[in-house]
């Protein structure tokens, strides 16, 4: 039977509805008082596998899934090896470098060489100032980044900005984008290129209803 992996958090909400337009509902997930992490949609179609962001890769990239919804932020930090479908245009966001408002670095080539940068992305910040040509120290933390300049602890960070909410009420601002960044459908390229369970089908319907709500 054909299996999605679909995100917890920030972009669940949509990708169940997503998913409900081209036939397939696991609206049980948004059931707070549900604790199941795998459900088949109502209709028997198809399982869906509730888990990480990060982790929607890992089951698509090892074939536990055929299908996955996820992050371009994930998808670029991480690279695994899957099949990049379609742009779903949702979860918008984009991944900045941030400093504190009263500093006085107003782009990343003021940071000092070898200065501190906090970030959950390690990879896309190291591969950011190197492409700077900029040694800077990265310092991996899992979340409320935004303590890293505010602590004193590193003079900037790099990590996911949306409304921006965030860094204003933490005295932050963003000095660089590195990419923006949206929902991606993602897919187990054997899988694909097999049109198991005709992924190709439902592909086709997810596309057609992403391009209709443009
Ligand atoms: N304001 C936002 N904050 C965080 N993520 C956002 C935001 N807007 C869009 N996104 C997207 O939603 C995805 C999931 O974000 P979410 O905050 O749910 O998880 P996370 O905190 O990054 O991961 P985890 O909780 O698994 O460590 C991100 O990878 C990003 O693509
Ligand atoms: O620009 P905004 O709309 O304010 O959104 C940005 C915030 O959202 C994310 O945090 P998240 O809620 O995922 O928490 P965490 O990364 O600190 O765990 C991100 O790390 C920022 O802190």
């Amino acid at each position: 039977m054909l299996t999605v992996a679909l995100p917890k958090g920030e972009l669940l909400k949509h990708s169940i509805q997503l998913l409900q337009t081209v036939g397939l509902d696991f609206s049980a997930f948004l059931d707070s008082s549900n604790r199941q992490l795998q459900i088949t949609d109502t209709n028997g179609k198809a399982k869906g596998l509730l888990v990480r962001g990060q982790d929607v890769p890992v089951y698509v990239e090892y074939g536990q899934a055929q299908l996955g919804i996820v992050g371009y932020d994930v998808l670029r930090e991480k690279k695994p090896q899957v099949a990049q479908l379609v742009d779903l245009r949702f979860g918008y966001c984009r991944m900045s470098v941030a400093v504190k408002q009263s500093s006085p670095y107003r782009s990343p080539l003021d940071l000092p060489a070898h200065g501190r940068v906090a970030s959950k992305y390690v990879n896309c910040a190291r591969e950011y100032f190197h492409s700077l040509d900029l040694p800077v120290e990265i310092v991996p933390l899992y979340g409320s980044v935004e303590l890293g300049p505010i602590t004193g602890m590193s003079e900037a960070i790099v990590d996911i900005v949306s409304t921006g909410r965030t860094l204003r009420e933490n005295g932050l601002m963003e000095i660089a984008v590195l990419y923006e960044s949206t929902a991606r459908l993602i897919a187990h390229p054997l899988s694909y290129r097999l049109n198991t369970d005709n992924l190709s089908n439902l592909i086709a319907k997810v596309r057609e209803v992403t391009l209709a709500n443009v």
